[in-house]
């Protein structure tokens, strides 16, 4: 077992952020850990690191109880932040030989580790070059490479490609698809679902503080396929007709992003005539669709919100 979270409350003042979290990552997973803006990712991910205290519950890594000094433990792991945190001044190179400094690394030992490292970014020819001439993703696969210098068994990467261009973004999916290949135990937040779905062998999905779902890919979407989800597109979409098809019998959930409404229904309603009179009624359709479930629709069955902008629906 690499972490095992065990009812791990974390209040800041009087909200709860982390409420009686429990989850547990072995050994070669890619945990994808989703949930919107807000959610409490970066909060679990800095409990599982040690860098912040919690209320109650227990947090273990590689079997130790981790804590704010356990600094062995922390040896042991990679952390990529949100920020990227280089250093400006220094060299891609240089930067490198810093953070493995850092980690006891030194001599011949420490300069394979750096070549290493630029090398799995895709940044070998950028070592003598300052960050401040490197794209943002470049910034980004740098931030990475400084996390995974000392080649830890464990890393953690929290929302590495929010604002990177898409060949950035894809070569840091791949590399975290390297990285597990290779061995190393990884857990990555988003709140881009098709990120979380490409690279994922399990999935945790996080709201309001609690993981409210986990499983891999296809157990999560089991779990809503007796749902019924149809898609229509409306001539005039309007509050009266969302009220209407809300209250539909059987209507669970649905979410309105201008004129294109999801519906979905309990198991067995068969909805489609009834959604599609009421929408004749309001103006016409002019696309409807019932599509297969995505990890967007678990999210959106569980929680009632859709993932990427937490709306209520
Ligand atoms: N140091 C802090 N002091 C007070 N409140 C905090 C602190 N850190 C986080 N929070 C609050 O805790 C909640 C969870 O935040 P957290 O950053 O863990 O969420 P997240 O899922 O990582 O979201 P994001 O994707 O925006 O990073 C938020 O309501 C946030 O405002």
């Amino acid at each position: 077992m690499i972490a095992n979270l065990e009812n791990v409350i974390k209040r800041y003042k009087n909200k709860v952020v982390l409420d009686n979290v429990s989850f547990e990552i072995h050994k070669g997973e890619i945990i994808g850990l989703l949930g919107p803006n807000g959610a409490g990712k970066t909060t679990a991910i800095r409990a599982l690191a040690g860098l912040i205290d919690i209320e109650s519950g227990d947090i273990k890594l590689m079997g130790k109880k981790q804590s704010i000094n356990n600094l062995k433990l922390k040896a042991n792991i990679g952390l990529v932040t949100q920020e990227v945190t280089v250093f400006e001044e220094l060299t891609a190179a240089e930067n490198l030989r810093f953070f493995g400094g850092l980690y006891g690394l030194k001599g011949a030992e420490l300069n394979k580790r750096v070549e290493e490292a630029l090398e799995f970014v895709g940044l070998t020819e950028r070592a003598k070059q300052y960050p401040k001439t490197f794209s943002g993703g470049m910034s980004r696969r740098l931030n990475i490479a400084c996390a995974l210098v000392h080649q830890p068994e464990f890393i953690i990467m929290d929302e590495p490609t929010v604002g990177i261009d898409p060949q950035s973004r894809n070569y840091i999916l791949e590399s975290v698809k390297r990285l597990a290949a290779k061995g190393t135990t990884v857990l990555y937040t988003s709140h881009y679902m098709e990120e979380v779905q490409a690279i994922s062998t399990r999935i945790l999905i996080m709201d309001q503080g609690h993981i409210i779902a986990q499983g891999t890919l296809e157990e999560l979407i089991k779990r809503i396929q007796h749902e019924e989800k149809i898609k229509i597109t409306v001539e005039f979409a309007s509050e009266e007709l969302t009220d209407e098809l809300k209250a539909i019998q059987g209507v669970k959930n649905i979410v309105q992003t201008g004129s294109e409404y999801v519906i979905i229904s309990s198991a067995g309603s068969g909805n489609l005539n009834r959604v599609l009179s009421v929408a004749q009624k309001h103006g016409g359709v002019s696309n409807v669709s019932a599509d297969k479930p995505t990890l967007e629709d678990v999210f959106l069955t569980l929680t009632g919100k859709k993932l990427r902008d937490g709306e209520e629906v």
